[in-house]
């Protein structure tokens, strides 16, 4: 049977996020974060939905780790809620917050499942937003503090460690458009976001380089989308430069090159004046990138647009999320990426897609996301071929979770989760990624 195999040693895994999948959010001492407070402020999320209880993964960790043993994971990606080792975003460690983490690991460690841990996916402690939040450097001093804390703790059992999720999406969605926490919609502090994130980060690394766990190895996970212009205009080309330059080289060249790339004026004088020093801590060398891919970006000149770029409607094969399906990007994506970058290595750390899941009789066939991501291995293997150091695949997301301002309305997971009970039902997609995981191979 044609299948296409993957390297030795490639990792299969799943991915989720402390705040979506958690729950638990005030037991064991852990404090509010800009989420708790961000989901409870009336018309934020869909139908008022929170993650107070999620899929209370808190709880429920050893069973899911049990289904990611019998999936034949041999890594999952998880994020740790900063508000849960430092309720107020610094001071005394909470000895509590970090057993959870130790139990996880431990537990996962136990079934041959290899951590792969995220130090920051959005949810920042409420008591540092109050001191301005990612407007104020020192939450970035903290950031550091916070992952050294991490390093002692776990540092010899993790092997993989992520700074940042998505900073772009905490930085421009959170504090541009107000559609994720802490809700602000002002131009000029997401910019000074952007710099605070990326020094966070920067610093994050240094502290691992200087007494961090040394087989251990650390990076930042982008989420990354082709641009590509809607005709061959002129108008549409330079557009599509812009929105490249906006969302995906706004983080890959201050980290890979030490530089912003060029931005119109207007962006470029809202960012902060880096220093040459500045810029050194951003881009201390990671030892891989994580990538996360969904789906690409189609845009074209449009004066009413933001800096004249407007988004062309997606059209043809559409997620739940009303993403167009296209693999062919995240070839393209990587292609990229190593040509113009040359990360040492990388990770696909998120790739999935939400569908409009059904469960009968306990069964819940999805044959789109089957699809989906056949489909996307077999780009991420050409990818390999073409001399991409992709080294693993981390399918978002392991269940069913809180999508955010969307709530529960979206389902990603390929474990369905049952609302109210929380029961974990294997979607067909699961056993066909257990297979897949297994074989070390896609079968075509
Ligand atoms: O929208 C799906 C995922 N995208 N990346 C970040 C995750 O937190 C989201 O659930
Ligand atoms: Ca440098």
């Amino acid at each position: 049977m044609a299948e296409l195999r993957f390297p030795d040693g490639f990792l299969w895994g799943t991915a989720t996020a402390s705040y979506q999948v958690e729950g638990a959010v005030r037991e064991d001492g852990r404090g509010e974060s800009i989420w708790d407070r961000f989901s409870h402020t009336p018309g934020k999320t869909f139908e008022g939905q929170t993650g107070d209880v999620a899929c209370d993964h808190y709880h429920r960790y050893p069973e899911d780790v049990e289904h990611m043993a019998r999936m034949g994971m041999n890594a999952y990606r998880f994020s740790v809620a900063w508000p849960r080792i430092f309720p107020e975003g610094k001071g005394p460690v909470n000895q509590k917050g970090l057993d959870f983490y130790r139990r996880l690991v431990d537990a996962l460690q136990g079934r041959h499942i290899q951590p792969c841990l995220t130090l920051y996916h959005w949810d920042l402690p409420q008591a540092l937003q109050e001191k301005g939040g990612w407007d104020n450097r020192d939450t970035g001093r903290y950031f550091a503090e916070y992952a050294h804390t991490l390093y002692q703790a776990l540092g010899d059992r993790v092997p993989l460690w992520i700074t940042l999720n998505e900073p772009w999406v905490a930085a421009i969605l959170g504090h541009a458009f107000g559609q994720h926490a802490p809700g602000f919609g002002d131009f000029p502090l997401a910019m000074r976001v952007v710099h605070h994130l990326l020094l966070a980060h920067g610093w994050a690394v240094e502290a691992f380089r200087h007494d961090g766990p040394r087989r251990a190895q650390i990076g930042i996970t982008l989420n990354l989308s082709p641009v590509e212009p809607a005709t061959g205009k002129e108008a549409d080309g330079q557009a599509a430069d812009l929105a490249d330059r906006f969302t995906n080289r706004l983080f890959l060249d201050p980290i890979f090159r030490g530089a912003y790339p060029e931005l119109p004026d207007l962006m470029r004088s809202a960012l902060p004046q880096a220093t040459p020093e500045e810029m050194e801590r951003i881009s201390t060398p990671v030892d891989f990138l994580g990538v996360n891919y969904y789906t690409r970006q189609v845009v074209e000149a449009d004066p009413q647009g933001l800096y004249g770029v407007g988004m062309v409607p997606a059209r043809g094969d559409l997620t739940e999320m009303g993403w167009e399906v296209y693999p062919q990007g995240l070839y393209d994506l990587l292609i990229r990426v190593h040509r113009e970058y040359h990360p040492q290595a990388v990770y696909v750390t998120e790739n999935g897609a939400a569908f409009a899941d059904e469960i009968q009789d306990g069964e819940v066939d999805d044959p789109r996301r089957i699809a989906y991501v056949r489909e996307h291995l077999s780009r991420a293997h050409a990818a390999i071929g073409a001399g991409v150091p992709l080294k693993g695949y981390f399918y978002w997301s392991l269940m069913d979770n809180f999508e955010w301002a969307f709530g529960y309305s979206k389902r990603f997971g390929l474990l369905y989760v049952v609302p109210g009970s929380l029961e974990r039902v294997w979607k067909r997609s699961a056993r066909w990624y257990a297979q897949v995981a297994q074989a070390n191979a896609v079968p075509l």
